[in-house]
């Protein structure tokens, strides 16, 4: 009998379709296979750099295709483009990137990436010895170098680590690959930390939990990977728990994910009883054996899992051939894929975003975790692989893309900051270029130049000092003065990248230190957490006279105020969690407002006329002009948006910032001599406070999507705890013996949930919370919410 993907397939050969109509995924994708099939575009055009052109002269005996390269641009160099240059890979610096893997670690909470990286390092030869997550040695995993970390066991920061991978072939011939590795925190709190990490990273390894499957974190992880294109393999990890069952993650993956995925390897037992992985490429068992798992013995596929492993292997050539020509096409012949075809396909398709292979094993018990190493190499993509492109700032930011060749001028992003005993530690990823010792670098941002004095490889909070970092890698510099996500050129260029996306915090609370005496550590700290962590912001109110942190939620917070006191032995005193409100308008209100002064000392006259009306979204404010006959110069509407700025960081409802509010000024009044900047802005600032109070304003509050995982008898509980809470559950999903629940509810009805939902669920439950949206207050809660505001202000008056 044919199966539905044959059918499927031969009904669209039939029905006239060319080869490459029978891939079921459209091309959309930003990120594409470059070297040798990379497409030429105008838009990528850049000139030949003379340092590539020396060094194209020295290698004139590479390859046929690299060479006829060669010869065109030692005739016209400025013909040639960067683009062509990845067409024809050097084979020298081809070999080199070959040999190199970025990729980062990304799971939902505890679903074991830590230990899974524990492992790496040690079967890598990084670490002599493994120690566990809270394990009982209380050494700690070595990638949680924090205390806290340790303490929680849970991973704060994300830290980067490399290591060398020695892969053996089919012949038996050893491939050394050099593997920077990022390992980053599951929490929701910590999210910048996966954020910044995939947008460097060119590959990933998704972790599942062989028993729960895909997570709500695994949701937002995948929306992460999505955002950047990153290409992933999946590990399913835990195969020695109660209830593991790894088909039904890589089914979640397909249908939650909506991701192509098919497992590459089956289980031979399982729970306490799993002992190693089929390989269904090759049709091979692989145990680990050694005190550590450290060797991995192969041997013939044992009969109980027999029937399984073909059952498995053609699910896994019919999904590729949903996802491959190649592999479509043996298929429509009704033949079987050699191991070689297999592995290629599932290369392209991994490479392409349209597929994840998925592995499994236990990382605890130390078993399987090399086979998906090999996985890295084999199907993650090497720095050449992946379309980085930058904006030419030289050339109206045309965009053009990086190549990864050492001997190109010099291109990396700074990805993240911290500070270390030696002052700051500046994380770069090199796209292009070498970066050395003692060069001087530009920031694009600001065309600084800066001297790199030293150069690091970092090992979790060890560091190896090196005089040069190749391009396609990731190192750390010391005294490079930078703001995270800011570009560095070598100051030919004009390039720069785009940064990541940072989410807006959603909660603060006031904070103080105990004593005044800590005051300048307090400041101290404060300003290095804030550069470190674009998600956690500092204000001084200057009406309540407090320090304001915000973030993205309790824990967040939680850790800096108790960072504080270890590391900068700074007590705090810290108000209650305040929601991050939001103001917005209600109606469209015209304004005609005067500022006048003109009695005594000098005088103050603007005159603004125009109108504020809703943006549509709650998005971002907008200001304009619309100014005809130059009632009010450039100048002064330059000090019109300051106001509207500044009006809109603290609305007048509530004293929270204002979203979805745009403001025309199309004519006003100037005097010769009393008008001013200031008066510009002062005048827009009462106009605008007294249109947005016109106009029926509301005040908005942050939905949040929550998830609840817990045991199934604490069911009736859970769902009680939550409309106690105001939730609005949308879906519930029971498990073998644990049920999820999914719902929105507003982040001021889950303050202190953790504590309740402990006690209801004798500390088994465990929740997710994540920003979704805003969206209007209850009208009761709004009356309070002035109301308290106004107060606040009477009172301060009135001291
Ligand atoms: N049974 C079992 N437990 C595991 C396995 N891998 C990890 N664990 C345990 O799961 C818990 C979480 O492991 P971690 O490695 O800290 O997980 P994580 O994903 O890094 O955690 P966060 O970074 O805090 O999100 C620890 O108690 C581990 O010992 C496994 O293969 N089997």
């Amino acid at each position: 009998m044919r199966s539905p993907t044959l059918a499927r397939l031969q009904s669209r050969a039939v029905s006239g379709l060319t080869r490459s109509a029978v891939r079921l995924q459209p091309q959309t994708l930003l990120r594409q296979r470059c070297a040798s099939t990379a497409v030429l575009r105008p838009s990528a055009v850049a000139p030949v750099y003379p340092s590539i052109q020396r060094q194209w002269n020295q290698r004139r005996n590479a390859s046929a295709a690299a060479s006829a390269v060669l010869e065109a641009a030692a005739a016209n160099p400025e013909a040639l483009s960067q683009a062509a240059i990845i067409d024809n890979l050097d084979p020298v610096e081809a070999a080199r990137l070959d040999k190199c893997r970025n990729i980062g670690i990304a799971a939902h909470i505890d679903s074991g990436k830590t230990t899974v990286t524990e492992r790496v390092l040690f079967y890598t030869g990084r670490i002599k010895a493994i120690h566990e997550v809270r394990g009982r040695d209380s050494v700690g995993a070595k990638m949680d170098s924090m205390d806290l970390e340790r303490e929680k066991g849970i991973t704060i920061q994300s830290a980067a680590t490399f290591c060398d991978w020695v892969k053996k072939d089919k012949e038996g011939k050893e491939h050394k690959y050099h593997v920077n590795l990022i390992d980053t925190p599951g929490h929701i709190d910590f999210t910048i930390e996966v954020e910044r990490a995939l947008r460097v990273l060119d590959g990933a390894v998704m972790i599942l939990c062989a028993v729960s499957g895909v997570q709500s974190q695994t949701i937002t992880v995948d929306r992460q990977m999505r955002r950047y294109n990153v290409p992933r393999i999946s590990f399913v990890n835990k195969m020695d728990r109660m209830g593991a069952n790894p088909f039904k993650a890589v089914d979640q993956i397909n249908t939650k994910l909506k991701i192509p995925a098919a497992a590459v390897q089956v289980p031979i037992g399982a729970e306490d009883e799993f002992e190693g992985v089929v390989d269904l490429i090759d049709m091979k068992a692989l145990y680990n054996v050694g005190a550590s798992g450290e060797e991995i013995a192969v041997k013939e596929i044992p009969e109980k899992v027999k029937a399984l492993a073909e059952e498995r292997r053609n699910m896994l050539i019919e999904t590729l051939a949903d996802v491959d020509d190649e592999i479509a096409e043996i298929f429509l012949e009704e033949s079987v894929p050699t191991p070689d075809q297999m592995r290629a396909a599932i290369r392209r398709a991994t490479i392409g975003l349209k597929f994840t292979p998925v592995f499994m094993g236990s990382a605890l018990a130390n078993k399987s975790v090399q086979p998906m190493l090999d996985g890295v190499v084999d199907y993650l993509p090497n720095p050449a692989e992946v379309e980085n492109l930058a904006l030419d700032q030289k050339r109206a930011e045309a965009s053009v893309k990086l190549v990864p060749y050492n001997s190109l001028p010099f291109v990396g992003l700074a990805f993240k900051l911290e500070e270390s005993n030696f002052g700051q530690l500046t994380y770069i990823r090199v796209y292009q270029g070498t970066l050395r010792k003692g060069a001087n670098v530009f920031n694009a941002r600001n065309d600084k130049k800066v001297k790199v004095p030293r150069i690091v490889r970092m090992h979790s909070n060890e560091m190896e000092e090196v005089s040069e970092i190749g391009a396609g890698e990731i190192c750390a510099v010391f005294g490079v003065d930078c703001a995270s996500g800011d570009t560095f050129t070598d100051g030919q260029l004009g390039y720069s990248m785009t940064s990541m996306f940072v989410p807006e915090p959603v909660i603060s609370l006031s904070i103080k230190p105990k004593q005044s005496k800590d005051g300048a550590n307090f400041s101290k700290a404060m300003a290095r957490f804030q550069r470190e962590d674009p998600t956690f912001r500092v204000t001084y109110d200057t009406e309540s006279e407090q320090t304001i942190i915000s973030g993205m939620g309790e824990l967040h917070l939680d850790i800096y105020v108790e960072r504080m006191r270890r590391e900068y032995r700074v007590d705090c005193e810290t108000g209650q969690p305040q929601v991050a409100y939001r103001e917005t308008l209600g109606n469209r209100v015209d304004f005609d407002h005067l500022l006048k002064k003109q009695s005594g000392g000098p005088g103050e006259y603007a005159r603004v006329m125009g109108w504020m009306e809703p943006t549509g979204t709650l998005e971002e404010n907008k200001f304009e002009q619309q100014i005809v006959g130059g009632s009010i110069s450039e100048k002064f509407l330059y000090a019109c948006e300051k106001g509207f700025n500044l009006s809109c960081e603290k609305g007048p409802l509530v004293g929270h910032k204002v979203l979805g509010t745009r403001m025309v000024i199309n004519d006003g009044a100037t005097h010769m001599t009393d008008s001013s900047e200031m008066s510009f802005k002062n005048a827009t600032q009462q106009a605008f406070r007294k249109a947005f109070m016109d106009s029926n304003p509301s005040v908005l509050e942050p939905l949040m999507k929550t998830v609840v995982t817990a045991p199934s008898e604490f069911q009736g509980d859970v769902i009680g705890l939550l409309n106690k809470r105001g939730a609005t559950i949308n879906d519930t999903e029971t498990g073998v013996d644990e049920f999820t629940i999914y719902a929105d509810c507003s982040l001021n009805g889950m303050f202190g949930f953790s504590t309740h939902l402990r006690a209801a669920t004798q500390g088994k439950g465990e929740y997710t919370m994540e920003f979704s949206h805003y969206e209007k207050a209850p009208p009761q809660m709004q009356k309070e919410l002035i109301a308290k505001y106004l107060k606040a202000q009477a009172d301060r008056h009135k001291k």
